[in-house]
């Protein structure tokens, strides 16, 4: 997969050279390649951004930059097995990333991110690219960040580690959260009795037993629990009325 960023930060995307996502990147598997917005103004002080039209606080991104930016993008990258990227728009009013979206994505040769700053990019930089790309606005969540470099981290990490030979052990990724709309159990490793000052912490006995069934109904029974305590939302109505009810979780 053919990752490019454009940002007026590209120092922000650093940590894409790090651990998982990093290996990945020297194992070929993913191919980043990160664009200064900066490159592509047209005037001595690389103008990127100008007062709002109609009045306002803050300031906008120019057009024209991006305009170039993108357009260098797909030249650069039209090799990809895709004659353009999906571009993803970093912005609080986008769609919610989630790990449904994180896997569509990973289905894709090329992902190209625009990271906005100030209080947004001009919406005819969307007209443009959404003439010549697939164009999706993308937000962590209901909050409001200063611009879109951490947002673009994340959607990278929740992407890049869904591909095959990033993560090692590829069944580690099933029963994660999210992953079948319940929250992960909680783990435990040794000492299977820790002496915490002078409280002793000991293991569930059952995760002691060898027994691989009860082990696997009482991770089941966890997930439960601690979706229904922590995240309802994602509970499907029958499972409160299915085995929560048994558990009598409320
Ligand atoms: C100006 O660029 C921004 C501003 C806020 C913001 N908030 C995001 C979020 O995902 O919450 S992405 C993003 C990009």
């Amino acid at each position: 997969m053919r990752l490019d960023v454009v940002t007026i930060f590209p120092d922000y995307l650093a940590p894409l050279d790090l651990s998982l996502i990093g290996k990945a990147r020297r194992d070929g598997i993913l191919d980043v390649h990160v664009h200064d917005l900066r490159t592509f103004t047209d005037d001595r002080h690389r103008t990127v951004d100008d007062s709002p039209l109609g009045g306002g606080a803050g300031m906008v991104m120019k057009p024209e930059p991006w305009a170039r930016a993108l357009e260098h993008v797909v030249d650069a990258g039209a090799s990809q097995g895709a004659p353009v990227p999906h571009l993803i728009v970093p912005g609080p009013g986008g769609v919610p990333l989630t790990q449904a979206l994180a896997h569509e994505l990973a289905q894709e040769p090329w992902l190209a991110f625009a990271c906005g700053r100030y209080e947004g990019i001009d919406e005819r930089v969307y007209e443009h690219a959404g003439e010549r790309m697939p164009v999706t606005i993308v937000s962590l969540g209901d909050y409001v960040l200063n611009g879109g470099e951490v947002a673009v981290l994340a959607i990278v990490e929740a992407v890049g580690r869904l591909l095959p030979g990033v993560v090692g052990n590829a069944e580690s990724l099933v029963e994660e959260s999210h992953e079948d709309g319940l929250l992960e159990y909680p783990v435990y490793t040794r000492p299977a009795v820790w002496a915490d000052g002078d409280v002793v912490r000991e293991v569930p006995p059952v995760l002691l037993s060898g027994n691989h069934g009860a082990i696997a109904a009482w991770r089941h029974e966890q997930r439960l629990e601690r979706t229904a305590a922590r995240r309802p939302d994602l509970l499907p109505t029958s499972a409160t009325t299915g085995a929560l009810a048994d558990l009598d979780v409320r």
